[in-house]
């Protein structure tokens, strides 16, 4: 007795002891990994929400039957690839119940809430499992906010108190996880396999569960996904002479990437339907923005010899912004200051390029006109060559990455290398070049929407631009060289040109060209849709540049000049005034094209001339 008493902390001295287990606490479900594959899953409706319930059914290999009238696309598209099999009509749930064989879960997702109730209680009739989308109260279980890595799963339950939380807290836990945990989770399951086999013994079953526990446990995550061929060869010698995991130096055959990895891996039992890396990217977007990996466990100084691996670089698509270091990120600029190589853009302003520490490897890749693809492989063969050497390289850009930057290609190109890329965002001149320059691309009243666009498409392309409609701001980009064409279009030659003389936007449309936004010598020039041509012919461009069209161009203009209330409120209008004094004093008569410059601190400038014979419009009437 007094043995027990004594090695049994939370026991009195005179009773029995008391346990200290945890008490339950009611209320939650009973979450499982069910194993669905080859079971009958029929899931009624054809709409988005029934599409999320085909794809993890689909996922999880079960036979999907979907019972609906009509399906959404990405149904028609499962549907054409045979993935599911379809009945086109509704639902009859006593009927199909009765008829289709082996059912083992139905899931609803209608809009129809008497077909759910019915369908409901035709399964509990027959103790088939079922969810119904639309009622909550109603589901024997609810479905969970799932990310997948592989074979690692995590799924978050609100127990449907809010399911956009569980969302929320689900992009929260696995934006945290370390880089390549479905890979590192695959490679120890197939090294605890290849431990099974090796010592089969019942008797090693606990010996076999604390090594591999030791392995899991203390080494970082991001370093399991790195095992090679090799190294579960060391791995399973020091499991065979009993030697501390921790103490094992491996690595120096692992591969250099993780797409070389999975095919040599398949050799050893992991599944090789594991997503490529390009699939990865396009479902994982979690995994271009690496969260907080746990930093690995130094205790052990000796428990890899990096020095041996062969080395692995990291690649940044970083976006340099407008060319104002102030407004780049903090990523962006730590990235820019701990890089080993540097590719940056032509244009990238020096400002920025000065940031680069002297012993950085800097290089400029110049795009001439008609030779841009062969100097983007040009690009990509350089960074591929420093990331094999195991540097960190950063391809700067400017802006930002994603808008008009190529970056999505050379993401996909790099992830064809094996090189996951990491994206930092820059500021895009679409957006903050017009808010440099005080105009507001949306304004309550005025502009709900904004189109950006590209002035230089393919083969010289004019941009397709839809119909003129007040309340939408046009921002086009990389448009300076193209004004004219671009002008004649939307007053003359829209291709959805209708009324008097086809016009489709109405020539007094305010318009500013800014050029070198963010720079020191940034500056905006402001006319109407009818006279910029003819007022940038007289001021001169400098691109780059681009064009923002639309009503929200002069809504600040009064408000940021309030000493001079006896102004109208758009800057032609103001500069109609000073054409007005003008002709007031020595010209006479004649339409005069008024015009408005602001600098970087936007000191305006009115101005107004007398078109010349060959400044007119004339060509485009
Ligand atoms: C009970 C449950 C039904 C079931 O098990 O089928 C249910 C019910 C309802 N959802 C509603 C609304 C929304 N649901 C989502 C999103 C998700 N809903 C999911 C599950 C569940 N939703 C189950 C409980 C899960 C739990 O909380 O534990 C997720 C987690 C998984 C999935 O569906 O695959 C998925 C996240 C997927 C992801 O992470 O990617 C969003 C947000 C969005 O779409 O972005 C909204 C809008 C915002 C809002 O309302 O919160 C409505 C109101 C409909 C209406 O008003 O008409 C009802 C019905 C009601 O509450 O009455
Ligand atoms: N659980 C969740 O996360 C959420 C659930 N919902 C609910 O899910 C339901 C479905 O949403 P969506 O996919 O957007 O619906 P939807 O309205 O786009 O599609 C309904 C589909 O069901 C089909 N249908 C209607 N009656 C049918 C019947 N008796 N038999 C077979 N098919 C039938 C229609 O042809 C259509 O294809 C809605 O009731 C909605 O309230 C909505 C948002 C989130």
């Amino acid at each position: 007795m007094s043995n027990i008493t004594s090695t049994t902390p939370a026991s009195s001295p005179t009773g029995p002891p008391t346990p200290n287990y945890p008490d339950p606490v009611g209320g939650a479900s009973f979450i499982v990994a069910w194993r669905a594959k080859s079971q009958t899953i029929v899931v009624v409706g054809g709409g988005p929400i029934a599409a999320g319930r085909v794809f993890n059914s689909l996922e999880a290999d079960a036979h999907v039957i979907v019972v609906s009238p009509a399906l959404c696309p990405e149904l028609q598209y499962r549907h054409q690839k045979s993935q599911i099999t379809w009945y086109p009509r509704k639902f009859d749930a006593q009927k199909d119940l009765q008829e289709i064989p082996n059912i083992s879960l139905v899931l609803t997702a209608i809009d129809d809430p008497e077909a759910s109730r019915e369908i409901v209680a035709e399964c509990r009739s027959r103790r088939i499992p079922v969810n119904a989308a639309d009622m909550n109260d109603l589901c024997d279980f609810w479905f969970m906010s799932m990310h997948r890595d592989r074979s690692v799963q995590i799924a978050v339950s609100t127990n449907a108190k809010a399911p956009k939380l569980a969302n929320r807290i689900r992009r929260i836990v696995a934006g945290s996880l370390p880089k390549n945990t479905g890979v590192a989770v695959d490679k120890i399951g197939a090294l605890r396999k290849r431990i099974r086999q090796s010592d089969p013994d019942p008797k090693s079953s606990k010996r076999r569960m604390v090594w591999l526990s030791q392995l899991c446990e203390y080494w970082p995550i991001e370093e399991l996904a790195k095992l090679g061929q090799n190294d579960y060869d060391e791995l399973l010698d020091a499991y065979l002479n009993n030697t501390d995991p921790t103490k094992v130096a491996v690595g120096s055959n692992a591969p250099d990437t993780d797409s070389k990895d999975n095919n040599k891996d398949n050799s050893i039992g992991i599944n090789p339907s594991a997503s490529s890396s390009t699939s990865t990217l396009l479902h994982q977007p979690q995994q271009l923005q690496p969260g907080s990996p746990p930093s690995p466990s130094t205790a052990n100084g000796d428990i890899f010899r990096k020095e041996q691996r062969k080395p692995t670089g990291s690649i940044t698509l970083v976006g340099a912004g407008l060319g104002d270091p102030d407004l780049l990120t903090i990523k962006a600029k730590k990235a820019i200051e701990t890089a080993d190589y540097i590719i940056s853009d032509k244009l990238v302003p020096s400002p920025i390029l000065n940031l680069v520490p002297p012993s950085t490897e800097l290089y400029i890749a110049r795009k001439f006109p008609g030779m841009a693809n062969a100097a983007q492989q040009d690009i990509i063969a350089k960074a591929i060559s420093q990331l094999e050497k195991g540097k960190r390289v950063v391809r700067l850009k400017q802006g930002d990455p994603f808008v008009y930057g190529r970056g999505g290609e050379e993401v996909i190109e790099f992830s064809k290398h094996g090189y996951q890329a990491e994206v930092v965002p820059g500021l895009s001149s679409a957006f903050s070049g017009p808010a440099l320059c005080g105009i507001p691309v949306t304004h309550r009243g005025v502009a709900d929407q904004v189109l950006v666009l590209s002035g230089s498409n393919k083969e010289g392309q004019l941009p397709n631009i839809p119909p003129f409609l007040a309340t939408r701001t046009l921002v086009i980009l990389m448009s300076v060289k193209r004004l004219e064409p671009l002008v004649d279009m939307l007053l003359l030659n829209h291709p959805d040109g209708r009324g008097e003389g086809g016009k489709t936007y109405p020539g007094d449309l305010p318009v500013a060209m800014v050029e070198r936004a963010g720079c020191s010598d940034q500056r905006t020039v402001r006319a109407t849709l009818e006279t910029i041509v003819e007022v940038v012919k007289r001021v001169g461009s400098n691109p780059p540049g681009l064009i923002v069209i639309g009503y929200a161009v002069n809504v600040l203009v009064k408000a940021s000049r309030p000493s001079s209330p006896q102004q109208t409120d758009t800057a032609a209008a103001a500069a109609v005034e000073q054409k007005d004094s003008l002709e007031g004093s020595e010209n006479s008569g004649g339409a005069m094209t008024p015009f408005m410059i602001e600098d970087k601190y936007q000191q305006a400038s009115l101005g107004a001339f007398y078109p010349t014979e060959s400044a007119t419009t004339s060509s485009r009437t």
